[in-house]
C-alpha cells in the first residue's frame, strides 16, 4: 500500500479548538502575563495559533528536544538539541506541546523546567494519546484533542520530516 494521509481532525475544528483554548487560558491567567515555551520543531505552528488567541500579554521561547528521530517510535532518549535563551525565574510558565504520546518528552521537560524555578508551571498540549502513555503523573491543564493511537502527522507533527505543513490532522496510512 502506497503511503497517504487520511484526514482525521479538520482544518476548522483545530482553529475552532485553539481558539476556545485561547479564551479559556487568557481567563484564568488575567491580570498577569504568560510565559509560552514551544517545544520545537513540531509545536511550531499550534504555538503560533494559539498566542494569537491569548488576550493577556504574552512572551515566548523555543526549546528543541528530539527523541523519536526519523521514526514512529520514540528512542526513549531524550536530547536537548536547542535550550531556552531566558530563564523562568519568577514567571507563570505554559508549556506548549503538539502532542503527548509516551509522556516521555514532557516528563523531562517538567523536571527540567521545575528545577528553573518559576513562579507556575502549566502544560497546553494540542492533541494526547492518552492509550500509549508510558509515564503517568503527568498533569495536563489545557488539551486540545484526545486522539486514539494511530501515528499523526500535520499542524506541525511529522513523518520523518515530512506533513509538517498540512493544515489539518491526518494519520499516515501505509508505511509500518
Ligand atoms: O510523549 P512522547 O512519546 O515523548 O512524544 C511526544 C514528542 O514527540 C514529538 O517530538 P519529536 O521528538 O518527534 O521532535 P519534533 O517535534 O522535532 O518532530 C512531539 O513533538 C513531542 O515533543
Ligand atoms: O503520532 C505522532 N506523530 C508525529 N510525531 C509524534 N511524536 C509522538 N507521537 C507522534
Amino acid at each position: 500500500m502506497a503511503e497517504s494521509v487520511r484526514e482525521m481532525i479538520p482544518e476548522e475544528e483545530v482553529a475552532k479548538r485553539i481558539k476556545t483554548l485561547g479564551e479559556q487560558i487568557s481567563k484564568d491567567y488575567a491580570g498577569r502575563s504568560v510565559h509560552l515555551i514551544c517545544v520545537l520543531k513540531g509545536g511550531v505552528f499550534f504555538m503560533c495559533e494559539l498566542a494569537k488567541r491569548i488576550t493577556v500579554p504574552v512572551s515566548m521561547d523555543f526549546m528543541s528536544v528530539s527523541s523519536y528521530g526519523d521514526d514512529t517510535k520514540s528512542s526513549g532518549v531524550v536530547r536537548i538539541v536547542k535550550d531556552l535563551d531566558e530563564p523562568l525565574e519568577g514567571k507563570d510558565v505554559l508549556i506548549v506541546e503538539d502532542i503527548i504520546d509516551s509522556g516521555r518528552t514532557l516528563s523531562y521537560l517538567i523536571e527540567n523546567f521545575k528545577d528553573r524555578k518559576p513562579k507556575s508551571l502549566r502544560l497546553c498540549t494540542l492533541l494526547d494519546k492518552p492509550e500509549r502513555r508510558i509515564v503517568k503523573d503527568i498533569k495536563v491543564d489545557y488539551l486540545g484533542f484526545a486522539i486514539p493511537d494511530e501515528f499523526v502527522v500535520g499542524y506541525g507533527l511529522d513523518y520523518a520530516q515530512k506533513y509538517r505543513n498540512l493544515p489539518y490532522i491526518g494519520v499516515v496510512e501505509g508505511v509500518e
